[in-house]
């Protein structure tokens, strides 16, 4: 539906890619198309070296032919650039809706710059209609969640836990993993809500990616806007 967006954001990023970078490739439809944008920069002779953030970046990079490594082998990055689910103020961020949070974050944490790629339907003056992932190992899933329920209402919060999938076949991640999405619908101060989550027994990680981000390209009608984190 805004595939022509989000393909000219995905352009858009191609030009804070430079030779020789170590980058970050993300995962969604969004950085799909960034990541075949890349690759077709890569046979035109662009040489960088990608890590990709889920299994699913990883096979179509490949195709690509992006060269990649880890970040073991690799050490700090010099730029990840991700779609996101929602760009909230101060480029505070959910993720997670494809369900390859955790490594999105472990790969945007380790890089210098993060650059968010995004149709303009993802900015929000408040974080939240989009139901927040929380990635939870799924022994003790019961326990878990009255704990992220706890919690939730010690931050004014309320809403549905929605595992993933069905009970009979959860979605799970790439770390082995199941995803609890929130419905709360807004989420005025994520980031006091962010460490009490990760602070739960059972939480592996969430959503909320909090002063990670430094700038975004937005696509919208009249063009790609670039918002950066202090705006
Ligand atoms: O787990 C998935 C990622 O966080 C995605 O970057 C996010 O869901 C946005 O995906 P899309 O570009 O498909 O809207």
């Amino acid at each position: 539906m805004n595939d022509a967006l989000k393909r000219a954001a995905a352009e858009k990023a191609l030009d804070d890619v430079k030779p020789g970078m170590k980058l970050g490739i993300g995962t969604g439809s969004t950085a799909d198309l960034f990541t075949k944008a890349l690759g077709a920069k890569v046979r035109g002779g662009l040489d960088i070296i990608g890590v990709p953030t889920s299994e699913r970046t990883r096979a179509l990079a490949e195709k690509e032919g992006i060269r990649l490594s880890t970040l073991d082998e690799l050490g700090e990055l010099d730029l990840t650039i991700d779609g996101a689910d929602e760009i909230g103020p101060g480029l505070d961020l959910i993720k997670g809706g494809g369900g390859a949070l955790l490594r999105e974050k472990i790969v945007a944490s380790a890089s210098r710059r993060m650059i968010v790629i995004a149709d303009g339907t993802k900015v929000v003056p408040t974080l939240g209609a989009f139901p927040l992932p929380i990635e939870v190992v799924a022994f003790g899933l019961a326990a878990t969640r009255a704990a992220i329920n706890t919690v939730l209402r010690a931050c004014g919060l309320d809403g549905a836990l929605e595992l993933r999938g069905d009970a009979d076949h959860p979605f799970v991640t790439d770390g082995g993993h199941y995803i609890l999405d929130a419905h709360l619908a807004k989420i005025p101060e994520p980031a006091q809500l962010a460490p009490m989550l990760v602070g739960i027994p059972g939480v592996v990680d969430h959503g909320l990616f909090i002063n990670l981000a430094e700038k975004a390209y937005v696509a919208g009608q009249d063009g790609v806007e670039t918002l950066t984190a202090r705006a």
